[in-house]
């Protein structure tokens, strides 16, 4: 290994990739409908990279030092790796050409299906609410290098003047996420396939040092999480061989393996005794960590810049990390703690944002300057910042006395809460009480909520937003839009209605709306998945509801049916982790002042005689410490904000809750502890494997099990529901079984969606008898 450049002072571990306005998502997604071809295609993606170069550069990253990663991706960094390393699931191999590669639009279809080929599965990011696609192995993945794809983008830069960083998610962490192939005998695991995965990224990092690049990073999330289902002997081992192996090749890069998210803990040493050259630590997340052998001959790349949240942070306190950082090592750098692609781009973007509140916050670019900022301290000294850590002192005290931020009503209610405000007490009681109340058939359908919000419902809100269209006429849309919801519920036969939310923009930000303590951004986009974004509000202050603001749409809704129409709240652990929360005070804090304004809306729902209330927590695993020892205390608060938000609801009104996912794990108890009557969560897309893990747990409370992937434009057939609907009786009793989709129907169109939901009753009418 010839090159010895050094690692550059500062630096960021990825930065968002859907451009400022989205301009990703509209080509990608345009390209999918036929409005622009690949070139086209390509032409907006080369463009948005090479705007993001000279962004960063500009904002003060080195630009011909490997300090601006690249960190692109069309669609997602994992199935990116998996093009790359030829990974494709074999129901697709009929997009790999001769050698045995995928061309862009081969790789969308693996990401969104195709026919009968379902998609590839997709799952949290560690403790994030970004997606990845789940690859997945087997004996039979044929691993060889399969796309330059990241090459070439590492060359587009040097053409524009940059000597930039490759960025691909590393060996050990890609296998850890992966899940066996469907031909995969049992007990398979992909960590097993790992000395057949190295010597790909050995050619991949050889093709990077001929191309020129001094330093290429490998993302190992997976080294930090213990949320990993595999031992962790196991993954240290794996840890130990594929450094060692890669740190051994003759021709390569050097290699920077950053570990966002936590801490490395017993996986630090691992490193320490490989031959990489730079560690990426997660200061933000974890602590500075002890001396071990090794350790004083890497570059330590202090992550003190949090890339999990929007707050300005205290520059000062980033600044002590990283000078008790270079305690271990006389090499250290600074970088945000992840990647930034989970937070948005520009704070100076947010026309309705007050300056106050601006000055408390610092979205990409700020952080970007703030990495830039610590850069200049490591080189010259802390003197040579100190108008920064002052103005960054002065932000976080304003930040302390403003208004808003402590509200002594709520407080007041929070601090005098007592056992029984979390308790809804007897569950077979309310049961025979909803059965009269309700009068439900057997295996009752209903959906999750939304219904396909079509762009004349985003037309009508543009409008409306702009002013173009009254209050009143807005209402009234939104009356007609309810009444073609109901009308087409009745007509295929579900026995449990909605009103299919056409007035929430997004099912956070709609409370975030409504609720004092909140502000939400013009255009602050996270992404989600794909070519989703979402706008995460910020939850700055003390949270109250000033008036009800559900209770109108809901009881409109039950006026038109005769059907019991479900009351749709979003829970206090989503709207956490949907949101930018405050950072100066406990989660638990913060969960239960929200658990208390919906509770207040719970009892204006019951008091309009809205019989079901659907309260969503999909985001109840997704919080979820990566950390064993912490998530006993997380799983404690998030439980209770959820009964606190419902308990005051009478024996005869039904709580249902929804979370989108299948993986129950170590969350089943949580689920269980939650006692909502019903629970509806993401099955289809697994094939129902969950099913064994409820039956195992003794879940005896209400289920729904989806039958439908609302994540694909599939329409599934009556006969595919059938089957999944008899494998779910299988091994559940009939008596708890509700039939739905995986989750809300807002991202679908209605033609598939009618479709859809028909089969389901199909199949569901075919299974009463
Ligand atoms: C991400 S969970 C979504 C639940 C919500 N009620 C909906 O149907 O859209
Ligand atoms: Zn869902």
């Amino acid at each position: 290994m010839s090159t010895t450049s050094p690692f550059p002072t500062g630096t960021v571990l990825g930065y968002p990739r859907i451009g400022r306005r989205r301009e990703l998502k509209r080509a990608v997604e345009s390209f999918w409908k036929g409005g622009i071809d690949l070139a086209e295609l390509e032409r907006v993606s080369a463009e948005l990279r090479a705007a993001t170069r000279d962004r960063l550069a500009s904002l003060g990253l080195d630009p011909v030092g490997s300090a601006i990663p690249e960190s692109f991706s069309y669609y997602d960094q994992v199935l990116d790796a998996a093009v790359t390393v030829g990974a494709t699931p074999a129901r697709f191999a009929y997009l790999e050409d001769a050698v045995g590669k995928v061309d862009l639009p081969g790789y969308f279809t693996i990401a969104r299906g195709e026919d009968e080929h379902l998609p590839v599965e997709m799952t949290k990011w560690f403790d994030t609410n970004y997606h990845y696609s789940v690859p997945e192995i087997g004996p039979e993945t044929n691993f060889h290098l399969a796309s330059d794809r990241i090459v070439r983008q590492f060359e587009e830069g040097k053409a524009q003047g940059y000597l930039t960083r490759p960025v691909i998610v590393g060996p050990v962490t890609f296998l850890l996420l992966s899940k066996p192939s469907e031909s995969a005998p049992a007990g398979f695991r992909p960590i097993s396939r790992l000395a057949d995965l190295l010597p790909v990224y050995t050619e991949l990092l050889g093709r990077l040092k001929d191309a020129g690049a001094e330093w290429v990073q490998l993302d190992e999330p997976g080294l930090v999480s213990e949320s990993i289902d595999e031992e962790r002997s196991v993954v240290l081992d794996a840890a130990a061989v594929a450094y060692q192996a890669l740190g051994s090749a003759i021709n390569r890069p050097q290699l920077f393996v950053a570990a966002p998210y936590a801490a490395l803990d017993d996986a630090l040493p691992v490193l320490a005794a490989s031959p990489v050259e730079a560690i990426g630590l997660d200061l933000v997340r974890g602590d500075v960590p002890a001396a071990v052998p090794g350790l004083e001959t890497k570059t330590l790349v202090g992550g003190v810049v949090d890339g999990h949240n929007v707050w300005r942070g205290d520059l000062g306190v980033a600044f002590e990390k990283l000078e008790a950082l270079s305690k271990l090592s006389p090499s250290i750098a600074v970088a945000s703690s992840t990647s930034l692609q989970h937070v948005p781009h520009d704070v100076n973007d947010e026309p309705n944002l007050s300056d106050r509140l601006k000055s408390w916050l610092a979205f990409a670019e700020q952080k970007v300057g703030q990495i830039a900022t610590l850069a200049r301290g490591l080189e010259a000294g802390r003197a040579s910042i100190g108008d920064e850590l002052n103005a960054s002192a002065t932000a976080l005290a304003d930040r302390l006395s403003a208004p808003g931020v402590k509200d002594n009503t709520v407080r007041a209610r929070t601090s005098a809460l007592t056992e029984s405000d979390f308790s809804r007490g007897d569950y077979d009681a309310r049961v025979a009480a909803q059965a009269s109340a309700l009068n439900l058939p057997d295996l009752p359908t209903t959906t999750i909520g939304s219904f396909p919000q079509t762009g004349d419902i985003r037309k009508a809100r543009a409008a409306f937003v702009k002013g173009d269209i009254t209050q009143e006429q807005y209402n009234e849309f939104l009356r007609d839009e309810i009444r073609n919801v109901v009308d087409l519920q009745e007509d295929i036969g579900l026995d449990v209605l909605v009103h299919g939310e056409p007035e929430r923009n997004d099912m956070v930000q709609y409370f975030a709306e409504n609720f004092d303590g909140f502000d939400v951004t013009a255009n602050g986009w996270v992404q989600s998945y794909g070519t989703r974004a979402t706008r995460p509000s910020l939850l700055w202050g003390d949270v109250s509801r000033p008036a009800p603001f559900t209770v109108e749409w809901s009881a409109f809704t039950q006026s038109l049916t005769e059907k019991p129409v479900k009351g749709m709240l979003t829970g206090p652990v989503t709207i956490l982790a949907w949101s930018f929360v405050r950072d100066d005070q406990p989660l638990e804090e913060t969960a239960n002042q929200v658990a208390l304004a919906l509770r207040d809306e719970i009892a204006d729902l019951e008091a309009a005689g809205i019989g079901i209330i659907q309260v969503d927590e999909p985001a109840l695993r997704e919080l979820l410490p990566l950390k064993v020892a912490d998530q006993p205390e997380y799983l404690k608060w998030s439980v209770d904000s959820f009964r606190l938000a419902t308990a005051g609801a009478a024996d005869a009104t039904q709580i249902h809750t929804h979370l989108c996912y299948s993986e129950f794990g170590v969350v089943i108890d949580a689920i269980r502890a939650l006692d909502a009557d019903v629970t509806s969560i993401e099955a289809a897309r697994s094939k129902m494997d969950v099913v064994h893990d409820i039956k195992a747990s003794g879940f005896d409370h209400g289920i729904g099990p989806g039958v439908y992937d609302i994540h694909s434009p599939r329409v599934p057939s009556v006969d595919e529901i059938s089957e999944l609907i008899t494998t779910a009786l299988g091994e559940i009793p009939a008596s708890q079984v509700w039939i739905n989709p995986d989750c809300g129907l807002k991202t679908r169109g209605y033609d598939e969606t009618a479709a859809s939901l028909r089969n389901i009753l199909e199949a569901t009418r075919a299974a009463r008898v």
